[in-house]
Parts: C-alpha cells; structure tokens; sequence
C-alpha cells in the first residue's frame, strides 16, 4: 500500500458505486463497499459480480486485497472519504426522488467522529442536494463540525459497458465545494489525475489519452453540470434522431449528414447516431428532473421537453415502419434482436425494447425476443411482458415474418443475414440502430436512411 492510500467507504454498489470502488481500490486506496441489500453484499463477498459491466469482474478480482464488502456502515467511522452512489430514480413529475440519498446520509451521520471527513455525493442529484445533505449530517451526526466535515459534489459521468475505460480515463474531474475539501480530494484522485497508476490489462489505456482536466467549482454548479451534460447528449441524440425524419422524407441520408456536421470540431459526431432514442436509466431522468427543476423556479425548459417527446416519438417510429410493410399485425411473428437499453450491459431500465415487444403484442403479433446477455434478468423483471425467449439468434429467427434490430450487440453486427433469412417465413428488417452495412435480399428499413443496405427483395 502506498503512504497516500486513504480509507474510503462507498454506499452504494449498484454501477456508480462498483465502478467508484474498482477505481479508487486500483488506485491505492482501502475501500469498504456498503449496501443494504444483504444479498448483492454475499455476491461481491462470494467474488460474483452483480451486475455485467465489461472487465469490471477481472479488475474487482485483482484488488480484491483493498476491498471490503458489508452491509453495515461501521467503516465510515475510519474513512477519510465517504461517497454516496445510491439511486436517484424520478418521483411523481420527474423530480428525482432523494429518499435513498437521504437515507444514506441519516445512516452514516452517526459514524461520523473527531476523524477529518469528506462526504461526497457522487449520485446525480438536484441542485441544492450538497446542501440539504449537509443539514442532514449537522441533524443526526452528535460530533458534527462544519470545518471537519464537508460535502462535496464529484458527478460521475461514465457509461454503462464502458464504465471502466471511463473511470480510469476520464475527459474531467468535477469537484464542487469548499476549497479545503477538494484538496483532500485532489489527493485521493491524484494518480488518477496524474495517470501515475498501472493501467489494469481489463482496460489499457488509450494511446491518445491525455490526463483529465479537474474542475474546481462550487457544489450548485458541479450538481448543475451533471444534469447540463446529461441533458445536452440526449439533446444531440434527439436532434439526430428529428434531422433523420426528414432525411428520409427528402432522399438524404442521415449518417452521411451526422458525418459531415460531426467533422466540425464544435459539433463533432459523438452521440449523433440515428436510431430507437435514448433508453437507459439516465437521459430520460435527467432531463425529466432539469424540467422539473426549472418549473419549482416557474421557468420553462422549451428544448428539453421538445427532446424528450422527439424520443417518446422515435419509437412509434420503428412500429410505424412495421405496419407499412405488414399492414395487420395480427398473428404475425415479429422478432425482437436485443433487450438491454445499449450493448455491453444487461441493464433493461428505459429500453426501447420494453415499450416495442408490449406495443407489439398489444396489435396482435406473437413476440419471441433475444439478447446475449440480458435475458436472465428481462424474465425477472419483464415478467409483465408476453414474449417468447428465443435461445440463440437462430432459434429467435426461425418461421419469423418480420425482425426488429433494437440494440446494437456486436453478434447481430456480425450476423450472416444470407444465411438467416431462409429460415425466416417473411423478409422484413427494421434495423432500428442502423447496423446492416452490406446489401441483403430483403426488405430492411433503417432509421433516416433510404435503405442503401436493402437490394430489391427476390423471394
Ligand atoms: N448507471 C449509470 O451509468 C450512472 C448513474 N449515475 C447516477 O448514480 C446514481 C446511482 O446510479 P446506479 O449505480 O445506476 O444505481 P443502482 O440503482 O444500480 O444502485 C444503487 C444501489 O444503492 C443501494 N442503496 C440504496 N439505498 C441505500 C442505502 N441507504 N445504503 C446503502 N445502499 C443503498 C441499492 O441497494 C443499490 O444497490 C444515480 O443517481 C444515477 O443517476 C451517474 C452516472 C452513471
Ligand atoms: O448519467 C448517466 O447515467 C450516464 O448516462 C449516459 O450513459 P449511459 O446511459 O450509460 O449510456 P450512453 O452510451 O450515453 O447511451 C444512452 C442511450 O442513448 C442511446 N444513444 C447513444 C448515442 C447515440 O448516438 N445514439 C443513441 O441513441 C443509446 O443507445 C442508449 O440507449 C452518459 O453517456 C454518461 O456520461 C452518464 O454518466
């Protein structure tokens, strides 16, 4: 252990925590997960790992020796630093409900001693959260002091499937709150901000990367960042996806006009991909909860809302394009290819497939569904749906009328579709992610394109 290593405790394992303890463990750092659900907490003491995010069992394995897991709290009372990660998940109106963050602060208050202390809120929260977390520490913490125990806001901004590449090669650090509390953590991030530490061989380091830039800001405005940054992404999808409409009312194509607006290195091409919206557990919360926050200061927000409904929008889009080729969905097979909101996770919150395989089923078609890896969880948590469970991409195909490409694995980009499509009993593909690169014999519509990768259908 180096002489800077620090005690940490995390609250929270669900993706920010996990990734917030593999990180700060691989930096050096002796690290306490802490969660109150009992059996998430025997996983990770077992070495399984709850939920799947690329590379993330291999690294948690190999620092296993600056890990701890329990369900109980007695670790903050050693920590230097004591993060928050639990859920921020939208209440009634969009406005995130902060219940868990609550929680979590009343429950670690009375760990807090003589010790000097951090506590960072790493969940996304409204602005304003730094401080009622603050009053809630000076409530129930009996040794509380204002100049030992400060709150910080340090958003995270990593992404599902590619969480550990994010978190260890950041672009920026956001630190928002009083000037001596982001010293301590200028020094708990110090190898990560100085790139110093051994890449971890689950997730090299970029050969372009640079160290990330550190912002050195106020609580309201590191909290405001998170929801701007949020916001502005599902905005640039959004705008994608209403430029795409057009696209194919007037005979352009969509990822041309995204490559030829993205080489402007004041839009660039990130994030400007055509296809289903956004799903996930963020996008549509965050820009739900930036609404609701400006309605509290009786100011409204014209755009967000506009990019939600374009979102809302773009998945009657997808069964729109169904009905014109099927014109009755009544007792048709319609395939579903991909369950998860994005590829590389097996996290189903918001994912267009949900609202596709009910809407689906709800005009009459018979739904069998596939995903590589998120089907084990879609039945525990989609059991409401009626689908059938194909058991390979072959098996989901076999006697369909119609497919629908929703998430963009890997597999499906590698798919055979000559090889595919016999079996099938019709020839519609709607690649919903606009995939489909090579010309197929079928009739494949794709998302603000005229259909370059369909030839005329001979069957
Ligand atoms: N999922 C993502 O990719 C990202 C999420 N965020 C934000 O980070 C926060 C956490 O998100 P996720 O990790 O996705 O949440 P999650 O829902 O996957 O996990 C939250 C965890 O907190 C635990 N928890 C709840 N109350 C607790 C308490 N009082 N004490 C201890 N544990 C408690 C839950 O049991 C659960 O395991 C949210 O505010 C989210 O908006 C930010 C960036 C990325
Ligand atoms: O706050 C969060 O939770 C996180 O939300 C997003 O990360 P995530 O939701 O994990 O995944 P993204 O890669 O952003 O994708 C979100 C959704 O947008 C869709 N998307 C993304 C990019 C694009 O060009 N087009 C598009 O439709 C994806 O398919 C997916 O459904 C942000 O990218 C992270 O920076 C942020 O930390």
């Amino acid at each position: 252990m180096s002489n800077t290593s620090m005690n940490v405790s995390v609250i929270g394992t669900g993706y920010v925590g996990l990734g917030t303890a593999a990180l700060l463990a691989h930096l050096g750092h002796q690290v306490t997960g802490i969660d109150i659900d009992n059996q998430k907490i025997e996983q990770l003491r077992n070495g399984q790992v709850p939920i799947h995010e690329p590379g993330l069992d291999a690294l948690l394995e190999s620092v296993k020796g600056n890990l701890d897991w329990s369900t109980s709290y007695d670790s903050v009372a050693r920590a230097d630093v004591v993060f928050i990660c639990v859920g921020t998940p939208p209440g009634k109106d969009g406005t995130p409900d902060l219940q868990y963050v609550a929680s979590a602060a009343e429950k670690l208050a009375p760990h807090l001693n003589g010790h000097a202390q951090v506590i960072v809120n790493k969940s996304t929260v409204p602005i304003g959260t730094g401080d009622y977390v603050q009053r809630l520490l000076e409530d129930h913490a009996p040794g509380y002091s204002h100049e030992r125990h400060r709150v910080v806001s340090n958003p995270e901004f990593l992404r599902e499937g590619t969480a550990l590449q994010d978190s260890l090669y950041p672009d920026r650090i956001v630190l928002g709150g009083h000037p001596d509390a982001l010293q301590i953590m200028a020094r708990l991030y110090a190898p990560l901000i100085e790139q110093t530490f051994t890449p971890p061989a689950s997730a090299p380091r970029p050969e372009t990367y640079t160290r990330p830039a550190v912002v050195n800001t106020t609580l309201q405005s590191a909290e405001m960042i998170k929801y701007a940054a949020n916001a502005f992404l599902a905005l640039k999808i959004s705008f994608a996806n209403e430029i795409a409409g057009l696209c194919e009312r007037v005979g352009a194509d969509i990822e041309e006009v995204a490559t030829g607006i993205g080489m402007d290195t004041r839009i660039g091409r990130r994030f400007l991909n055509a296809g289903a919206g956004w799903g996930g557990s963020c996008f549509g919360k965050d820009t739900a909860g930036l609404i609701s926050a400006g309605r509290e200061h009786n100011y409204n927000m014209p755009i967000l809302q506009a990019a939600i409904d374009v979102n809302t929008r773009q998945r009657q889009v997808i069964i729109d394009k169904l009905i014109r080729h099927m014109r009755s969905l009544k007792g048709k097979r319609v395939t579903v290819l991909g369950m998860a909101f994005k590829p590389d996770t097996d996290d189903l919150r918001n994912a267009p497939a949900h609202d596709l395989i009910a809407r689906l089923y709800q005009l009459g078609a018979t739904v069998t569904a596939h995903d590589p890896i998120a089907m084990p969880r879609a039945r525990r948590e989609w059991a409401h749906l009626t689908y059938r469970e194909a058991s390979s991409v072959q098996d989901a195909l076999h006697r369909a009328d119609a497919v629908i490409i929703a998430t963009e694995w890997q597999e499906y980009r590698d798919l055979d579709w000559s090889a595919l499509l016999p079996s099938m009993r019709g020839c519609v593909i709607i690649d919903a992610r606009n995939i489909i690169r090579t010309p197929i014999d079928a009739h494949v519509e794709q998302i603000g394109r005229n259909a370059p990768a369909a030839v005329p259908v001979t069957r």
